[in-house]
């Protein structure tokens, strides 16, 4: 059976990356995506605004939506203290699976948690099935269509407090103007949009931050 992408950018990774660094695992996935085949990792770019946003909130109960190869699972694990938790949502088996043999390799297997499924049935039951109360932040990273569905699940299971973020990617290419528009216009969130590019492409792209009010 030929192997698919994903299998190919985790075969670079186990290859050249060094086990146990995860800032190793992120270096070679940009590198395999940025020189030898394309790759919806949220990329270097875009990735070093996630970072920053992640020092300034210091989060300790986390969610992501969109796994795909565990790229931006392994650079948010990285920046989080030994107590924190990482939450994150695959819908297809296939890149849960790749994702899970990119998070143990990277050595953050311990902050990090995938649950398999659709997010819609998912974010209902985190609180009584995951033990969480409130998330302190969203990465939102899957469909784009469902980005504003899930943002109002979220809201609906009492699963943001004051100070909760949602980063979003894409807002631009592919885009996500509906949960924009409602984000943008929903005065219990206060909205930042950051420029960027698509990952390891000139085309542009944006981030946006959308901070709960309670
Ligand atoms: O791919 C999915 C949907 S989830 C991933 C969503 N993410 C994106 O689509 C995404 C796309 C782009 C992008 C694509 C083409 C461009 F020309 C430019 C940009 C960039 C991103 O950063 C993204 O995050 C899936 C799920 C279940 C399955 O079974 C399955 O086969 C596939
Ligand atoms: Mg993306």
């Amino acid at each position: 059976m030929a192997q698919s992408k994903e299998e190919r950018i985790l075969n670079f990774v186990l290859q050249n990356a060094v086990r146990g660094d995860p800032q190793s695992v992120v270096d070679t996935i940009d590198k395999y995506c940025s020189q030898k085949e394309w790759a919806m990792n949220v990329g270097p770019e875009k990735g070093l605004i996630l970072d920053k946003i992640l020092e300034e909130t210091k989060p300790s109960v986390l969610l992501e939506l969109g796994t795909y190869c565990g790229y931006s699972a392994v650079r948010i694990a990285r920046l989080l203290k030994p107590s924190a938790r990482l939450l994150t949502v695959e819908f297809n088996p296939d890149f849960a699976a790749i994702a899970r043999q990119m998070i143990e390799f990277a050595g953050v297997q311990d902050k990090v948690k995938i649950l398999e499924g659709p997010s819609e049935t998912i974010i209902p039951q985190l609180k009584k099935k995951h033990e969480v109360d409130t998330l302190d932040f969203v990465f939102l990273d899957h469909w784009k269509d469902r980005y504003l569905p899930d943002t109002i699940l979220l809201l609906d299971h009492g699963l943001l407090r004051k100070g909760s973020v949602i980063l979003a990617d894409n807002v631009i290419v592919p885009g996500a103007p509906e949960f924009i528009k409602y984000i943008r216009n929903n005065n219990r969130f206060e909205c930042t949009n950051y420029p960027s590019h698509v990952e390891y492409m000139k085309v542009k792209d944006a981030m946006e931050k959308a901070v709960f009010v309670g």
